[in-house]
């Protein structure tokens, strides 16, 4: 354990992760160009987007079973390999239908890489390291989107379409010949885990899985702190940022940026935090989520134009939502046993994607529905993104209360099983403060 060989496995898998963002976010730059060349709407091209995600997403549990089932190895080479050919596909689509068949083999491909690796992290490193890890996989992974937002737009724009999608091709298809050669599911001196022996059995698995407590306290963590981000970052930001408070093309996307250099920044302080102070995982996924509350409250409630430096301040929350999101995955290994990890992982990943849909999708609506009303003078007017941001409190909200109800389930659950009591963090504070004294 902690190994030459498990560092080199950390690094092939976390190679492969960062290709696996690079080609994710990928057509988000090469927007313009892909309505060009297909001759296409935004609408179209945005709902390509997402469906890319609703795939990954909906594969997420099944991914789980497999990766319980066959091994992780299996799938991120897998997984890669059909990246490459979702990419290929796009870079020489001669239309738009050919298009989508590519990028919902990447969603596909996608969807199999990141829970694979958290499972191969936990039998590859133990104890503390395994949420400093899982961090360090998030924030390097995130390179991947920096990495479509400069040299694959660079080359996209003076070399063309097809060397760009071929180029970022290529990175996955390193992943999948280094995944080949150096991944292995386990140290060799670790004796294999008894594999779910059939689809009915793994079903079965997959309900008792499901009924953790853990394992919902670790959804429900992923869900309520990555999804403002997620929407944001992927969707409204832009046209939020440009056209209802009027900030400069160039300076919203340095600002879509920053959400990803916060979290490079955040993610190592959480994996520390979160390695040493167990027993308050939550409360540092419920603070995230609040300030989360109150800096969006302060945006919105802000009379006229919200002052630029609290712009700043909104993305960089939202910047330290997505690892804060990471320690959903932390829940899963504490509460599950290494057996059913993967599909323990593939629930909880579900729940932050599900979230951001939902807010996603929301938000448009509730823009459409003032702006046919004759609320609003334009589609992405100030106003109407008040209301229609404000979403996120009764989406997040239904979170945090379905969080809390986990939480407590899940504490009651250690105090059963293991005589481990957890009590208000303020109690705990108190008792501290006055021990000090
Ligand atoms: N640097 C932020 C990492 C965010 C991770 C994100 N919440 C997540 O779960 N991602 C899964 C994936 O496939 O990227």
């Amino acid at each position: 354990m902690n190994s030459r060989r498990s560092w080199i496995v950390f690094a092939v898998g976390v190679f492969a992760y960062m290709a696996a963002v690079l080609q994710r976010s990928t057509l988000g730059v090469a927007g313009v160009d892909a309505a060009e060349r297909f001759e296409t709407s935004a609408a179209l091209l945005s709902a390509l987007a997402v469906l890319q995600l609703v795939v990954y997403a909906g594969l997420q549990i099944p991914i789980g079973l497999l990766i319980d089932r066959v091994g992780p190895k299996l799938l991120i080479t897998t997984g890669s390999a059909i990246m490459v050919i979702g990419q290929l596909v796009l870079a020489f689509a001669p239309s738009i239908g050919i298009a989508i068949a590519g990028r919902i083999l990447v969603g596909a491909g996608d969807a199999a890489v990141f829970i694979s690796l958290i499972r191969l992290i936990n039998s590859w490193f133990q104890g503390r390291s395994v949420p400093l890890l899982s961090q360090w996989t998030g924030n390097i992974g995130a390179i991947g989107q920096i990495l479509s937002a400069l040299p694959f737009a660079w080359v996209l724009h003076n070399v063309g379409w097809t060397p760009a999608f071929a180029a970022a091709a290529s990175l996955s298809f390193a992943g999948f010949v280094l995944g080949v050669a150096f991944l292995a599911d386990r140290p060799a001196d670790v004796p294999e885990q008894p594999r779910v022996a059939s689809v009915k059995d793994a079903v079965r698995g997959l309900g008792t899985t499901l009924k953790r407590p853990g394992t919902q306290l670790g959804f429900w963590s992923h869900y309520v702190t990555q999804s403002s981000g997620t929407a944001f970052a992927l969707f409204w930001g832009f046209p939020f940022l440009v056209s209802a408070v009027g900030i400069a093309q160039g300076t919203a996307s340095v600002l879509l940026v920053v959400i990803v250099l916060t979290g490079l920044v955040a993610g190592p302080i959480l994996g520390i935090l979160t390695a040493r102070f167990p027993l308050r995982r939550s409360n540092l996924v419920l603070g995230i989520t609040a300030t989360l509350g109150l800096v969006w409250a302060a945006v919105l409630l802000w009379p006229g134009v919200p002052p630029f430096w609290l712009i700043v301040l909104l993305v960089v929350s939202m910047g330290v939502g997505g690892p804060g999101s990471l320690i959903g995955f932390d829940f899963a290994r504490s509460f599950n046993p290494i057996r059913s990890l993967g599909s323990a992982n593939g629930i909880v990943n579900v729940g932050g994607f599900t979230a951001s849909f939902v807010i996603m999708f929301l938000i448009g609506v509730i823009l459409d529905a003032q702006f046919d009303a004759g609320w609003s003078d334009s589609l992405y007017d100030l106003d109407a993104f008040r209301l229609a941001f404000s979403v996120q409190y009764l989406v997040i909200g239904f979170g945090v209360v379905m969080l809390l109800r986990a939480r407590r389930r899940t504490r009651r659950k250690m105090e059963e099983d293991e005589g481990i009591s957890v009590g208000p963090i303020w109690v705990a504070l108190l008792r501290k403060w006055k021990r000090r004294g």
